[in-house]
């Protein structure tokens, strides 16, 4: 029985690369041997990645993608062989590539964390000093990136109407946001895969919202487990989670209740990728990959149409629809809030289902392109709770392109609760760790107190509508094809020559 086995190593890396084909495969993860040969065909990312390392030491590949309690809680026990003596294990003595070199010469070269003075600029460092994959994966947007462009772009169509002469000697940027009172109206979202750029993963960035008192959104593909991110938890810091809802409503069940007895403060059903997007910077860099071209349609199961980001959320049920809503709320008390709500209709059915809140968001764009800005729809959308009474009904956030303070104000001035940030801190926890957050968050606190002072709010409470001007919020300017002719009519007739003759 494999739990009698004994922890000290007694099984040698002689005799697990024996184990090295399709027909007996095992691989080495954190130091003990599994027998993975039947599970091949149902690996979400194709077989071949395992195979590549079949009898050798995955652990270095594994870990950044899988949270470390994968193998136990999905792998029958039986197939769990033991410990392994590493010292016999043949290290492969990874040549550094080119690219490798010129990557560590880079982190040598990079600018201090004190340079950056904005968002943007820890999103300059990271394209630089990331592994390609974690970069590709981090920064790609579905399609063409249109949206993604349009998420940060939308707020410069938004100006603001400031006040004069108000005392704003004390700022006061606190509100509550699920009846949670945090010192800034932002949350860090959930994004996945965390170890792929910064081998602690999700954890630093529970450690940076418990230093600046903001709530965490912990993501299901999270790489760090869902029990580790917990435990990172400081006193009473507040974390919600993000739920990709599983084809099996037992596991989405099961990992429901977990949260809500680990004391999660909020449950944000993702309702915007019932199939993830088409990122094709990540799919382009999955196929440096040999062993994750997932392209392939060798004899597995599942749909490799969408690249890498595809294969690891195959579980997803495409099938979730409004009539789950009274299931969810009887399996838990905790507040329920659909993240990836894009238009007015939805909102209003989200109350009529009684949710709790809803985000207005596009998946920072990586899934459907041409989709709006989440604070285009907030314009749309906040105008017609307040008309029908309903805008204490629900919590609205919007998240998608927050990169200032002012990105911020202007959410709250419309009637956001708060807002949701994604790659910003990814890109300061993989450049900088948990320095790069904390600098981040901090940054982004200095810019609300400067910008509250001169709109002239005091007060979130100040923050209201009459704040902006919305007037150009639903122009969509994207480059319109250039008509050559009539650009070009005053020059083809008339030229200076032909002035002088
Ligand atoms: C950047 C990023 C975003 C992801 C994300 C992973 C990354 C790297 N992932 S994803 O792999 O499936 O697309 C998730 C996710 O797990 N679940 C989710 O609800 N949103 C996911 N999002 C979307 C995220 O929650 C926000 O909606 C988005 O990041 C906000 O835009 P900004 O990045 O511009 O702040």
């Amino acid at each position: 029985d494999p739990a009698e086995r004994p922890e000290v190593g007694d099984l040698t890396g002689e005799e697990i690369a024996k184990h090295n084909s399709s027909e007996s495969c095992w691989v080495i993860v954190n130091g003990k041997a599994y027998d993975v040969t039947e599970f091949l065909p149902e690996h979400p990312g194709g077989q071949k990645i395992i195979l590549k390392y079949a009898g050798k030491d995955a652990t270095e590949e594994y870990s950044p993608v899988h949270p470390p309690d994968t193998l136990d809680k999905y792998l029958p026990r039986e197939k769990h062989l033991g410990a392994v003596n590493m010292t016999t294990v043949e290290q492969e003595t990874k040549e550094e590539s080119p690219e490798e070199k010129a990557r560590q010469e880079r982190i040598k070269a990079m600018p201090k964390l004190e340079v950056c003075y904005n968002l943007m600029d820890f999103e300059a460092v990271a394209r630089h000093v990331m592994k390609k994959t974690a970069w590709a994966y981090y920064s790609s947007a579905a399609d063409d990136e249109i949206t993604m462009r349009e998420n940060h772009s939308a707020f410069h169509k938004i100006w603001f109407r400031p006040k004069v002469l108000v005392d704003v000697e004390n700022i006061d940027m606190s509100t509550t946001m699920l009846g949670t009172k945090v010192d800034i109206p932002f949350y860090v979202t959930a994004t996945a895969l965390g170890k792929l750029g910064n081998p602690e993963g999700e954890v630093v960035l529970t450690r940076g919202a418990h230093k600046h008192n903001v709530i965490q959104m912990i993501p299901t593909l999270a790489s760090c487990s869902f029990d580790e991110i917990c435990d990172e938890r400081k006193g009473d810091q507040v974390q919600w989670l993000q739920l990709y809802v599983n084809k099996d409503r037992e596991i989405t069940k099961k990992i429901v209740q977990h949260a809500e007895a680990r004391g999660i403060k909020g449950l944000f059903i993702t309702v915007d990728a019932p199939q993830l997007g088409r990122r094709e910077k990540d799919m382009r860099t999955k196929f440096d990959d040999t062993g994750s071209n997932v392209q392939n349609t060798n004899n597995d199961n599942v749909d490799r149409s969408q690249g890498a980001a595809r294969a690891i959320s195959s579980f997803i049920d495409p099938a979730l629809s409004w009539k789950d809503i009274p299931w969810f709320q009887s399996i838990t008390k905790m507040p329920i809030l659909l993240k990836g709500v894009q238009r007015v209709e939805d909102v209003l059915k989200a109350i009529e289902y009684g949710c709790d809140g809803v985000v207005l968001s596009n998946h920072g764009g990586r899934q459907l392109d041409t989709a709006r800005s989440g604070i285009e729809i907030l314009a749309e959308v906040m105008p017609i709770l307040r008309e029908r009474g309903l805008q204490d009904k629900i919590e609205i956030y919007i998240d998608g392109g927050i990169r200032r303070a002012t990105d911020i104000i202007k959410a709250l001035c419309l009637g956001a609760k708060g807002v949701g940030i994604g790659r910003p801190f990814l890109f300061a926890m993989s450049a900088y760790g948990l320095p790069g957050v904390d600098r981040a968050m901090q940054l982004l606190k200095d810019e609300m107190v400067m910008n509250m002072r001169l709109i002239g709010a005091p007060t979130v409470a100040d923050l209201t509508p009459d704040m902006l001007d919305i007037g150009s919020a639903r122009s969509h300017y994207v480059n319109q094809p250039e008509d050559t002719l009539a650009l070009r009519a005053y020059d083809a007739l008339i030229t200076p020559n032909d002035m002088l003759k």
